[in-house]
């Protein structure tokens, strides 16, 4: 029998992660020098382990708002032009010292204006950091610009993210509470971003179930969902291991949806108790297209090897799982086609041929 990837292997293979906050990946270090730096007084502890321990088990509280509150530390320490530089470009470097070859990180910059950068500030910033953090180290990175759900200034996050879309900004996601809040309580934002010619992804069906992908889908033309989980919903199982998808399942795997899936995160908030219980074994066997990331890997406590990793363990995924999970993600980027299909055939096949041969 050929042996499984090991954790050491799957770093070195080539990496593409499409779904991964940048303030919920900080350096727990970084969070603590940030707070000394700038004063800011409400950490729970400036011993660096405790604080990334605590932080997960913030996050692990099987519930989506409380996953959320851990947020307002890190955001916390992002209120000025350097610190964003420095968590942007610690961002870049850690992703690609962990293999990654493609990612698109995404935050909301409605968040980091508490001492008086503007939003482009705040935006050209974190594409400075990005910049300086992937140049020489083979990884490229896309920015994507979130609006919060619960905030009604959507339209001006839209205008935003087009405004920089030729320094870097390859798209527009909404993201915080779902429940209460739809994706269609946006549609100006969505609607606006299409007239654009611009790409849309939007977080629904973690928290909350078909409805919002729905609307994400049908009302507000998302490209990909952020997380999509609940698409299970719609999908009944008969004894014989035979699936029967209703129409909506049946749409998001005809179109060829992109499933940004964050196993570790949805133990975290409570979708599903371990990750071999996580629908994306189902998913994956019934070929939606599904890709894996790791949302917010300081929260979760993970890295897209360690998220890679677990699933190997859990479902037994081979280097031709890993392959067709990584040029899924890579297909369903917002990078353009000839750049993606370059990273496909000259990163992506000969990287993971090497290794499975070796
Ligand atoms: O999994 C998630 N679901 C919904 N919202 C999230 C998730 N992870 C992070 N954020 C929210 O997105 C903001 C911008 O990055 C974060 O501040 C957090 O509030
Ligand atoms: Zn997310």
């Amino acid at each position: 029998m050929t042996q499984l990837p090991s954790p050491d292997q799957i770093r070195r293979a080539p990496k593409v992660l499409l779904h991964d906050h940048l303030d919920g990946g900080l350096r727990p270090a970084t969070v603590v020098e940030l707070a000394e730096e700038h004063g800011y007084p409400g950490l729970p502890t400036t011993d660096v382990d405790e604080l990334a321990a605590w932080f997960t088990a913030g996050a692990a509280r099987k519930d989506l708002v409380l996953y959320l509150e851990t947020f307002q530390h890190t955001v916390g320490v992002m209120q000025t032009r350097d610190a964003l530089v420095r968590v942007a470009r610690e961002c870049a470097e850690d992703l690609a010292a962990d293999g990654v070859v493609y990612a698109e990180v995404r935050f909301a910059p409605e968040l980091h204006i508490e001492q008086g950068l503007s939003l482009d500030e705040v935006v050209d910033a974190v594409l400075e950091g990005f910049r300086a953090g992937s140049q020489g180290r083979g990884i490229t990175i896309g920015t994507l610009v979130t609006a919060m759900r619960t905030a009604a200034n959507s339209r001006e996050i839209a205008e935003l993210a087009v405004r920089h879309r030729d320094q870097g900004v390859v798209g527009f996601d909404i993201a915080g509470k779902e429940a209460g809040y739809p994706p269609s309580r946006h549609l100006d934002a969505f609607q606006y971003v299409q007239r654009e010619n611009f790409h849309i992804t939007i977080h629904a069906g973690e928290a909350f179930g078909l409805p919002s992908i729905w609307e994400a889908l049908q009302w507000c033309n998302a490209e990909r969902l952020g997380h999509g989980v609940r698409i299970v919903d719609d999908i009944t199982l008969d004894p014989e291991g035979g699936a029967t998808l209703g129409r909506l399942a049946a749409f998001v795997r005809d179109r060829r949806i992109p499933l940004e899936m964050c196993p570790t995160s949805n133990v975290h908030t409570g979708v599903c108790d371990t990750v071999a219980e996580h629908p994306i074994g189902l998913l994956k066997d019934l070929k939606f297209r599904v890709t894996v990331n790791t949302d917010n890997r300081l929260m979760s406590d993970v890295t897209l090897t360690d998220e890679l990793a677990r699933l190997v363990d859990a479902f037994g995924y081979g280097w031709d799982d890993l392959q067709w999970l990584t040029i899924n993600a890579m297909k369903s980027a917002f990078w353009p086609f000839e750049k993606r299909l370059r990273i496909i055939n000259e990163v992506i096949k000969p990287g993971y041929a090497a290794l499975a041969g070796g």
